[in-house]
């Protein structure tokens, strides 16, 4: 196996130059997006943090999450801008599979520069992907991009305070959970002092993929989850519903609209609900995935043939004047509630161009006719604005600053 252990790292870089330099020859042609894809598939590899988008929204679908919203201390921008020029200092060395400034041993006296328990574990394919909420360009005094306005309330909503919002969010994924957990604890240790974590959340189990070759992962539901996505390697459809085009500021091109919303599931009440009844929920049979009046999960999807009120028919893009996201959820578990039910459900991840031609009307559908409602509840939400990819030498949104 590859090694891109915190040691080997130096000898995968090597390799790394090798084949960029090979390319370069025109030896290999391959779309950068392509080539990011190649590489990731090396179990434990890292995913390149540089290039023309933020790492972690197209590319593919790790095991396992942890989101962090931080909430900014200082209304400086220059503050704001120190504290991002380190992250992603920190943010590169870690996707790299490598410790944190000057590493997890040194100086007997001071605290080290990185927390350690990531020691000797490979890049696990860490991705760190950040966005910029509503309420750090107001207290930032800062230009908000058009597009980000706070999401409206959908009926039924109950939104914790104390789960939604937060002025930026970095979304750590990683096929190790020891591997994300670190990152964003680190990048805690690094804000002591500008910013601090307002909530966060781990999840596990993917429950959409941007690899659609791959086996579509299940949802705590049963359900094959993420059947028609968008697929990373879909440059027009990534183009089109995905990344920000010349209509955003010039910081928020090749960036993204992110929205996050924690949706607990009533487990015990859907373990009680009949197969049947599951199934004509989503439109889709449970074991092949296979939509109403088809025979397999990828044959398409005919809406005629599904209940009116289906999951599946009220989301699908034909329903909604071409309303589209690319989804990038987890399930989460979370323990029991006080009253013995599991505290479980999916930490929904949605990026996308415009909101307004994404989440919003979408949400909208489904919070006013979705039979699914009656197991779901919303109660935890955020909106952030992504900035598009940081070049080799700049930081996370540079541009918005300058
Ligand atoms: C606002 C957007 C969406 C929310 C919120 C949402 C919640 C949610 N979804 C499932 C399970 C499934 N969803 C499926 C498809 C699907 N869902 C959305 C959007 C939201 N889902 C879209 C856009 C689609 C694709 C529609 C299409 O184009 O066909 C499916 C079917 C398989 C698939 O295609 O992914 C399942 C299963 C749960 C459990 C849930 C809240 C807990
Ligand atoms: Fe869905």
């Amino acid at each position: 196996m590859a090694d891109f252990s915190r040691r080997g790292v130096l000898a995968g870089a090597g390799l790394a130059v090798g084949a960029g330099a090979a390319a370069g020859a025109g030896l290999m042609r391959l779309t950068e997006t392509e080539t990011e894809t190649v590489r990731a598939a090396a179990p434990g590899g890292p995913i390149p943090f540089h290039g023309p988008h933020q790492a972690g929204i197209a590319t593919p679908v790790q095991d396992r999450l942890h989101f962090a919203a931080f909430d900014l201390g200082t209304d400086a921008p220059a503050e704001a801008a120190e504290l991002l020029r380190r992250w992603t200092a920190a943010a590169v060395r870690m996707t790299a599979g490598q410790e944190v400034g000057g590493g997890a041993t040194g100086a007997e006296l001071a605290p080290p520069d990185d927390t350690g328990e990531a020691l000797e574990l490979p890049a696990s394919r860490l991705t760190l992907t950040v966005g910029f909420g509503p309420s750090f360009f107001e207290k930032l005094r800062l230009p908000a991009p058009d597009r980000l306005r706070e999401l409206p309330r959908f009926p039924a909503d109950k939104l914790d305070p104390a789960r939604s919002g937060g002025d930026i969010c970095v979304q750590a994924c990683a096929d190790d959970p020891q591997v994300a957990v670190h990152a964003v604890r680190n990048l805690a240790r690094i804000a002591f002092g500008t910013a601090s974590v307002r909530w966060s959340q781990l999840g596990f189990g993917k429950t959409s993929s941007t690899t659609p070759q791959a086996q579509t992962p299940r949802n705590l539901m049963g359900f094959k989850d993420g059947t028609r996505n968008i697929a990373g390697t879909d440059r027009a459809a990534l183009d089109a519903h995905v990344w920000v085009g010349r209509e955003g500021p010039e910081w928020l091109r090749g960036g993204s609209y992110l929205v996050a919303r924690r949706i607990r599931m009533h487990i015990e009440t859907w373990d009680r609900t009949s197969l049947k009844e599951q199934e004509d929920i989503f439109g889709r049979t449970k074991r092949e995935g296979a939509p109403y009046g088809a025979a397999r999960e990828h044959d398409p999807v005919r809406l005629d043939r599904l209940p009116a009120d289906a999951h599946v028919r009220l989301a699908h893009p034909d329903s909604l004047g071409g309303a589209t996201i690319l989804r990038r959820g987890y399930s989460f578990t979370d323990g029991s509630d006080g009253l013995g039910r599991l505290d479980a459900g999916l930490f929904f991840l949605a990026y996308q161009r415009d909101p307004e031609k994404g989440f919003i009307p979408i949400q909208r559908a489904l919070a006013a006719r979705d039979p699914l409602n009656e197991y779901i509840q919303h109660v935890g939400s955020g909106i952030w604005a992504c900035p598009g990819g940081v070049p080799a030498g700049s930081f996370w949104g540079e541009a918005l600053f300058s």
